[in-house]
């Protein structure tokens, strides 16, 4: 159990809900979290900020945006009064739903199991640690009502959630739109583990935006542009002279045709000079190099499709071709701006603070990949009318992705203010490595083949299932079915559940670990949940309507608090671009489950509809999280 304090909206006031101080975040109020012990808090602050106007604020109205802030202080003096043994306490203060008032606090759950062994600590419950946290609070006009919910409270919530469907406890973020620019591999080269790791990232944070009801555009930016195709069409004009019926397994494998042609190319001068004119040809858009061009984008694009249909993820392309019209508009309206200057040829726009400017014209009077990202972002911002733009790539385009922000940034597109919108961030990631604690590659071959790495995790998922007498058991396609889920996912995980900009190690067999902090782990363990609510032989649907949720017991309560709590957990996962938020919480759901399911007996006791209820709704919670982490649930093991 934990208290929660709220700000009601100022009674007096004709302004815009006092919800929307939760900009501190710029993401407003999750449904409820908690809890038993409930308070209310009315709050005589007076500042109108809408939705629309979270882009245009003032100074001052900032300020307000500090509301958490300012609340978190005057909860944590009275937490260092009220439990002077807990210092490291930190307040937690979040946004609830309007009905319950503005903000609340969820301490006295977590304090109360944390002294509850203390001799003489002086309190009965979290009902009583609520109490004397809200006597305790410093006087301050900012509060006007502090009220106390009952331990109903929790219960209630979790069980209209398990009616409604889970949707009820999506975030609400202030925006409409977001792009999600990932994934995004070059075009006849190798699509390799960072394109995975992006991709899996990528992934997740669309999906996460997608249940907090934002439109997400999911852009593949694939590069299929630039100079390269200049030396790849003439080396298939050369090697295919009858390339338009070639079909692609007789032009084979484009990486080993890339390196081919770049041997070539650095070999004989006069292939060099004929792949020199196949660019200019290509870019004036004649018919036959255009069609070469198209040709050698489909038989990169059908391998890159392998992957995504196995990791089940969907993506729109529009490579860097795409943005190629819009640039020439773009350096001009920059340089009517007085943005762009000449430098050693080249023409550039300079950084505050950076040591190299960022190129927007090679001194060929080429484009390039800034040039192409500089029209990307344009387009996105106003042809699509995003108002988050959002790439992930490998920490080491950071500074290309900073550069290109602070240029939209002096050109006017975006606010200078980081926390306003529209909003553009670059979401990095570390290396993936192998055993060695170098780049990982696998055995024998430089390079990875994803669709290779996606086989063995499937295939060693597969062995298992076997092992365990699952062949017997289910049928061909269940088994299949399972080895994708479970293999698959466990890539996924192993790869989300690590902060994204620490290198990780790819390791099959830590990560299909049916213990530990895995995904088999975790999808084991809702496997076993269904399970209990099968063999009840219970109707869970008519239970929902018919059934009452009661916590009574202090592992119920533990549990149902978490569950409660999955709407902040995945707007912090959003807003901070972090998708190991979402599996920590993910873990602890099931550690939590384990502690309630050991300690109270669910089939066959007097709480067994309650409890069952119980178990439902962490199903249900965890299965979202499987589905906003890009993982295929199992319900049978
Ligand atoms: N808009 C962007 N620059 N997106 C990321 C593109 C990633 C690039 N193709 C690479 O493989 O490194």
């Amino acid at each position: 159990m934990s208290a929660t304090f709220a700000l009601l909206h100022p009674p007096a006031s004709p302004l815009p809900p006092f919800l929307s101080f939760s900009r501190v975040s710029h993401f407003h109020s999750p449904p409820p979290l908690s809890t038993a012990d409930f308070w209310r808090l009315t709050s005589r602050r007076s500042v109108p900020i809408s939705k629309t106007s979270i882009s245009t604020m003032t100074n001052d109205e900032e300020n307000a945006g500090t509301v958490k802030k300012q609340l978190s202080k005057l909860f944590e003096q009275s937490l260092r009064i009220t439990v002077p043994s807990e210092s490291d306490v930190e307040p937690l203060i979040a946004a609830c739903a309007p009905k319950f008032g503005d903000y609340q606090c969820n301490n006295a759950m977590g304090l109360w199991s944390r002294i509850k062994n203390k001799k003489d600590n002086g309190f009965k419950g979290p009902p009583t640690i609520g109490k004397v946290i809200m006597e305790n609070l410093p006087p301050t006009e900012m509060i006007e009502k502090c009220t106390l919910a009952g331990p109903g409270w929790i219960a209630k919530n979790i069980q209209k959630m398990l009616i409604i469907g889970i949707e009820t406890w999506a975030p609400r973020l202030p925006i409409k739109r977001a792009v999600v620019d990932f994934s995004s591999p070059n075009i006849a080269k190798e699509m390799h583990v960072g394109h995975l790791r992006s991709t899996i990232i990528g992934d997740t944070l669309a999906r996460m935006l997608e249940f907090s009801n934002v439109d997400v555009l999911r852009r593949n930016h694939v590069g299929d542009w630039g100079t390269q195709f200049g030396m790849l069409i003439e080396f298939l004009f050369d090697k295919f002279p009858n390339w338009e019926h070639a079909s692609a397994q007789a032009i084979g494998d484009l990486q080993e045709f890339y390196k081919a042609s770049k041997k070539r190319f650095d070999e004989d001068p006069a292939f060099k000079g004929r792949a020199q004119q196949a660019v200019v040809r290509l870019q004036g858009g004649e018919t036959s190099y255009r069609r070469a061009w198209a040709q050698i984008c489909e038989i990169s694009r059908n391998e890159f499709n392998k992957v995504y249909q196995r990791l089940g993820v969907q993506l729109e392309e529009k490579g860097e071709s795409f943005y190629n019209p819009y640039i020439p508009g773009v350096i001009e309206q920059l340089s009517n701006q007085g943005l762009v200057e000449e430098s050693q040829g080249a023409r550039v726009i300079h950084i505050e603070g950076v040591n190299i400017p960022l190129i927007v014209v090679k001194s060929d009077g080429g484009y390039n990949y800034a040039s192409t990202d500089m029209a990307a972002l344009w387009y996105r911002l106003n042809e699509e009318k995003a108002e988050w733009i959002i790439y992930v790539t490998d920490v080491g385009q950071q500074q290309h992705f900073e550069m290109v922000f602070s240029a939209a940034k002096l050109a006017g597109w975006l606010p200078a203010n980081d926390n306003m919108y529209p909003k553009a961030s670059h979401v990095g990631f570390g290396l993936v490595l192998g055993e060695d604690g170098k780049r990982f590659r696998t055995r024998n071959t430089e390079v990875v083949r994803l669709v290779d790495l996606l086989d063995e995790a499937k295939n060693r998922s597969k062995s298992v299932l076997i092992e365990r007498g699952k062949a017997a058991e289910w049928t061909e396609q269940e088994l299949e079915h399972t080895a994708e889920a479970v293999g698959y996912g466990a890539v996924k995980y192993a790869d989300l559940k690590n902060n994204r900009l620490t290198n990780y190690t790819f390791n099959f067999d830590q990560m299909l670990n049916d213990k530990g902090n895995t995904a088999v782990y975790l999808l084991y363990a809702h496997a076993r949940i269904c399970s209990i609510i099968r063999k009840s032989g219970k109707d869970i649907d008519e239970l929902k309507k018919t059934g009452v949720l009661t916590l009574d017991h202090d592992d119920e309560r533990g549990l149902g608090l978490h569950l409660l709590q999955f709407s902040e957990v995945v707007e912090e996962a959003c807003t901070n671009l972090l998708p190991n938020v979402l599996c920590e919480y993910l873990y602890n759901l099931s550690e939590n489950f384990t502690k309630f399911y050991s300690n109270c007996q669910v089939v066959g006791s007097a709480e067994e509809t309650s409890r069952l209820l119980l178990c439902e709704a962490t199903a249900v919670v965890m299965r979202k999280c499987f589905h906003l982490l890009g993982i295929t649930p199992v319900y049978k093991i």
